[in-house]
């Protein structure tokens, strides 16, 4: 947090936050939920999460070690030291509106940077409540700083790209706006990190566990009613168990309630401001011969925002649903024959965020998984996040890794030392 703390002072501080954030899950939940609208169990994971990256940046902080290298000549010593970047600027979306600023905060502090957090003006009292529990948590003034903006949120992102004073930029969301960040950063070269788009192949092979396969899919592709950049946009299933996989994921899917976030027993909520992009994908994959298995329509009774969880199938890479990131609940189901093919389809776009892959062949699951241009591969899960597990992604998904014990790097910077001159003939032997 700054340089006179050491990481271990800064780890303590980290895990009274991540404490206070456990503490304060069910009202933090409440927050998340009235103003994202996702359902109260999203809402109070989301609390959970955020906590999870206060917790393993409180252990990672006080070890944040250097190293010593031999030096070609042998009167030189060669010291390398891991200082904080500086002021980081840290651009948060809304479909997770306090996980995605604890994941850079809790990082960049426990690295010994001072944090702008520029929060998505849609959510921002979730971000809030960060600002709240850093000063109670102990934080010290001046270190952690939120700013708020919904109209000029572009010129807000302007001025932290073209700002001397900020050394650092982490963003999360849209590849359109991480790359505008990028092209405005040129001109002060800013150490970048960013979390961009995503459009995640699920592939199920015909000896996966149909089970583990459906349940995997549901949590990858519905989780915050689809929007997240983690969520599956692509399903490709074999051949062999196409019927079967398809005929269950409706099965179970039927059992989800749509509703108010703020109803116990509702699974999923609103859409932020995804249903005509939703309906328009749905309308233009039915237009190319796709069929509706699940919903498939908007909910204008529930509210002008929701919209039935839908499964799609007969669906080909031609489609919207395929070719563009829906963010919204739509399942799109495409078959395919060979591994082969499904890698070379899979592999078939600009972005590389998240993929799935659900097989109960050890050789195939290590060989597609190397095969796919992705940054994460998750293997018979549809659970790809962890605070302990290195987040980012490849192509147009950006650069930079989140979370685990890569995730620290993002905000250090290395200094090399070298001393020369040191005599290396030792008296005693002379
Ligand atoms: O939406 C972006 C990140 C979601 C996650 O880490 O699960």
């Amino acid at each position: 947090m700054d340089l006179t703390q050491s990481g271990r002072q800064r780890g303590r501080i980290l895990r009274r936050f991540f404490e206070l954030l456990v503490e304060n899950k069910e009202d933090i939940g409440k927050i998340i939920t009235a103003e994202n609208g996702k359902a109260k169990g999203d809402a109070e994971g989301e609390a959970l999460f955020s906590a999870g990256f206060f917790e393993w940046f409180s252990e990672e902080a006080p070890r944040i070690y250097g190293d010593v290298i031999p030096h070609s000549n042998p009167s030189c010593r060669t010291q390398v030291l891991k200082e904080p970047v500086g002021v980081c600027g840290l651009i948060t979306p809304w479909n997770f509106p306090m996980a995605m600023g604890a994941r850079k905060v809790a990082a960049a502090l426990a690295a010994g940077c001072t944090v702008v957090m520029k929060s998505d003006g849609l959510t921002r009292f979730a971000s809030n409540v960060l600002a709240v529990l850093a000063e109670r948590a102990g934080v010290p003034k001046g270190v952690f700083n939120v700013v708020t903006a919904l109209e000029n949120t572009p010129s807000l992102g302007l001025t932290l790209c073209e700002s001397d004073i900020v050394k650092k930029i982490s963003f999360a969301g849209s590849t359109r706006v991480g790359k505008l960040l990028m092209q405005q950063s040129r001109g002060t070269l800013k150490k970048l990190s960013l979390a961009l788009g995503g459009n995640a192949p699920f592939i199920v092979f015909d000896d996966a566990d149909v089970e583990t396969a459906v349940a995997s899919a549901i949590i990858s592709k519905f989780k915050v009613t689809g929007q997240t950049c983690v969520c599956v946009n692509r399903f490709f299933v074999q051949e062999g168990i196409y019927e079967e996989f398809s005929k269950r994921f409706v099965e179970e899917m039927k059992k989800a309630q749509v509703g108010d976030g703020q109803d116990a027993a509702m699974t999923h909520g609103p859409l932020t401001n995804g249903v005509a992009k939703t309906q328009e994908h749905i309308q233009d994959a039915v237009s190319k011969n796709a069929t509706v298995l699940l919903g498939g329509k908007s909910l204008p009774s529930v509210g002008k925002n929701f919209h039935e969880l839908t499964i799609l199938g007969n669906v080909d890479d031609s489609m919207k649903v395929a070719t563009e990131e829906t963010f919204g609940p739509v399942a799109a189901l495409a078959k395919f024959s060979t591994e082969e093919e499904v890698i070379s389809r899979a592999n078939d776009c600009e972005v590389g965020l998240a993929s799935y892959l659900m097989t109960n062949d050890l050789g195939r699951a290590h060989r597609v998984s190397e095969r796919l241009e992705f940054g994460m591969v998750a293997i018979n899960t549809g659970v790809i996040s962890d605070s302990a597990a290195p987040f980012g992604g490849v192509k147009h998904s950006g650069m930079g890794r989140e979370g685990s014990k890569y995730g620290i790097d993002d905000y250090i910077n290395i200094k090399m030392i070298v001393t020369g001159g040191i005599n290396t003939v030792y008296s005693a032997s002379l």
